[in-house]
């Protein structure tokens, strides 16, 4: 794993609800499953680029023949990599006897991946390394169908170091620590222990090779999955298919991660993000679904599906960092979620701008923030109907002053440019300053130098490191007299832990903004004594102490020390930010008040155990993840 700040992993699922020959009559090949996964996994790469895999189960094939295929990738560009790998196989068909393309008995049984059930994923690894073997889909073999599993995730568990400790006090022995290894040991013991629950409800009445499709067709995956679900404390979106082609995706009861599916009466899909399953098949938007928190849908053998009940739900607290940054902004709810953000920040930026319009230039930060700025354009306009139905009804307007209110239009411009597609994100630590000076480039020629103030907006702020290392810098050689950032999400204080891999509380700005008032104030003697508390505690899960650190200032007093720390020492204006407020993400973003990055309120108790140890670990100068 490599120290940058991550993004989400992504699954993708397809379950084809009918014969191969089917859809080889219909849409002319029998690629039509590989052609639609390929879709809905690029359509995902935004979620993952430190690897992919694909993994494709056949249902009913004779005992002797292969139906588990996989393929994964760290390569480049892993998606391409996989799919180019498995068009190989169908081209050397082709080679041999095209007519062969369109005869699905005689490829189900030569030719691998041309099975009914799929599984993509892609990977920003949180845990574990970025190599293949940390890649998902990850498989349990058997030499009874039933028992195999193959699993792919989206997903951390706070308490993936318990978890590992349980399979071994079990008495197994799994092969690695990485949690995705855990999980699907988890999953694969009450796998076979449901597969001895039924074996020995039913051996005195069938014979043995019979037996094991009374297994498959009596086989209770809600009941395996509640057992093996219940000890997870964390967000997940967890997928995976069994040997004999049952397949299910769970979804954690507090709903941290996203899964929507589809279906028709050709297909099942199910995706991490609405915006993949609409490219790939052309769903409406209103009929794709979201997985409920807490259920599992449950896809049998036979292909019927439904969503049934695993754990009890907690209160839904689904991630609005994906809203705000991390899905496709042109999902139609994000992109007015994203827009209606920027609008909310209208009344704050006219403050801080002292309502000079017409010496201030809007502008945003590329690529994410761009519906915000949309949004802002919207709030500024609508602030001016109103500013001019006022000037007007106040009947004091010569006719000149008149035309001018009619008149003035704010300055909306695109003054900074990205021409590389890499998100920061996803370079490491010292790589990432010397890749952000040379992302960006800036229009110059529009600033009236030491006369506008410039209001630039981004989605959000955590490091720190694009203003301070690049943007400001750039934007200050346009020659503003100010520069006012403004963050679409509020001040990033405390760690994720529930997918994204942020849980070194030092990089986040906010939290080093905190760190140096207390300092100001005298009162850096409170670190020491949360520390304190913190060690005291009996269970960490209890509380987030880190809070009262936080407590001791306004939002204001950190928003003025994060200007101070981001504002490169060598330029010339002045530099102010301004940050979301908490209610305003919330009302723009109702259906995602999973805020624990900005008020530390983790909707599970883990979340906790991770604050306060990331907390430790800092005072410890350990520079190490929380989870
Ligand atoms: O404060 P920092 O730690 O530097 O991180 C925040 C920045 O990182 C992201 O940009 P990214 O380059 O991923 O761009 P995008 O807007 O194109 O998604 C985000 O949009 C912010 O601009
Ligand atoms: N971002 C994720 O969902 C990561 C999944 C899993 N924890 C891994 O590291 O592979």
């Amino acid at each position: 794993m490599s120290d940058s700040i991550k993004h989400e992993c992504g699954i993708a699922m397809i379950r084809l609800r009918k014969p191969l020959e089917y859809y080889i009559q219909k849409y002319g090949t029998p690629l039509y499953a590989i052609n639609r996964l390929y879709v809905l996994m690029e359509k995902q790469s935004n979620r993952g680029q430190d690897g992919a895999g694909v993994a494709n189960v056949k249902i009913e094939v004779p005992p002797g023949s292969r139906y588990i295929s996989r393929y994964r990738s760290v390569e480049n560009r892993p998606v391409v990599d996989i799919f180019k790998k498995i068009n190989e196989k169908f081209i050397e068909v082709q080679k041999q006897d095209p007519s062969l393309l369109k005869n699905s008995d005689w490829l189900q049984k030569n030719i691998a991946f041309t099975g009914e059930v799929w599984l993509g994923h892609l990977r920003y690894g949180t845990h574990g390394k970025n190599e293949i073997e940390n890649c998902h889909p990850m498989l349990r073999q058997s030499n009874w169908r039933s028992r195999n599993l193959v699993v792919a995730g989206n997903f951390n568990m706070t308490n993936a170091d318990e978890l590992f400790k349980k399979l071994v006090d079990l008495g197994q022995h799994p092969k690695d620590t990485g949690d995705t290894i855990t999980v699907l040991e988890k999953i694969g013991h009450f796998l076979d222990e449901e597969n001895q629950r039924i074996f020995d409800k039913f051996k005195g009445q069938y014979e043995n090779p019979e037996l094991s499709d009374v297994i498959e067709d009596n086989m209770d995956m809600q009941r395996v999955l509640h057992r093996a679900c219940r000890d997870f404390d964390g967000g997940y979106a967890m997928a995976g298919i069994t040997g004999f082609g049952a397949a299910f995706v769970v979804r954690d009861p507090a709903g941290i991660r996203p899964a929507y599916y589809w279906y028709d009466d050709e297909v099942v899909v199910v995706a991490s993000e609405r915006v993949a399953i609409k490219a790939a098949f052309g769903a409406k938007y209103n009929d794709i679904l979201e997985i409920t928190p807490g259920n599992a849908l449950i896809i049998n053998k036979n292909g019927d599906f439904a969503e049934h009940n695993v754990l009890p739900r907690l209160e839904k607290k689904s991630c609005s960092f994906e809203r705000i940054y991390f899905s496709r902004g042109s999902d139609p709810n994000i992109y007015s979620e994203r827009k209606e953000l920027g609008r909310r920040l209208i009344p704050q930026i006219l403050k801080e701008i002292n309502y000079d319009l017409e010496n201030t230039v809007f502008s945003y930060i590329p690529n994410t923030a761009e519906p915000a700025f949309y949004g802002m354009v919207e709030g500024i306009e609508q602030y001016l109907t109103t500013w001019r139905k006022e000037r007007i009804q106040s009947g004091s307007l010569s006719e000149e002053e008149l035309e001018k209110v009619l008149d003035f239009k704010p300055r909306f411009e695109k003054l900074v440019s990205k021409d590389v597609k890499l998100r920061t994100f996803i370079t490491n630590d010292d790589d990432r300053s010397e890749m952000v000076s040379h992302v960006y480039e800036m229009t110059h020629g529009v600033i009236r130098k030491k006369t506008d103030t410039l209001v630039i907006i981004d989605d959000s702020i955590v490091r720190g490191t694009t203003l301070e290392k690049s943007i400001l810098k750039l934007l200050d050689k346009l020659g503003p007299k100010k520069i006012v950032i403004v963050s679409s999400a509020p001040q990033i204080r405390y760690p994720d832990c529930y997918g994204i891999d942020m849980s070194k509380v030092k990089e986040f700005v906010a939290f080093r903004a905190m760190l140096a008032l207390l300092d100001e104030r005298g009162l850096s003697d409170m670190k020491e004594e949360v520390y304190q508390r913190i060690l005291a505690m009996d269970d960490l899960r209890k509380e987030n102490l880190v809070k009262d650190l936080f407590a001791q200032f306004t939002d204001d007093e950190i928003s003025k020390k994060i200007s101070e720390i981001i504002a490169p020492k060598d330029i010339e204006a002045e530099v102010s930010v301004v940050f979301q407020t908490v209610e305003n993400l919330n009302a723009a973003c109702p259906q995602h008040l999973g805020d624990w990055y900005f008020t530390g309120n983790y909707p599970t108790p883990g979340g906790n155990k991770v604050v306060n140890r990331a907390f430790v670990n800092f005072m410890e100068g350990k520079y190490v993840r929380a989870y």
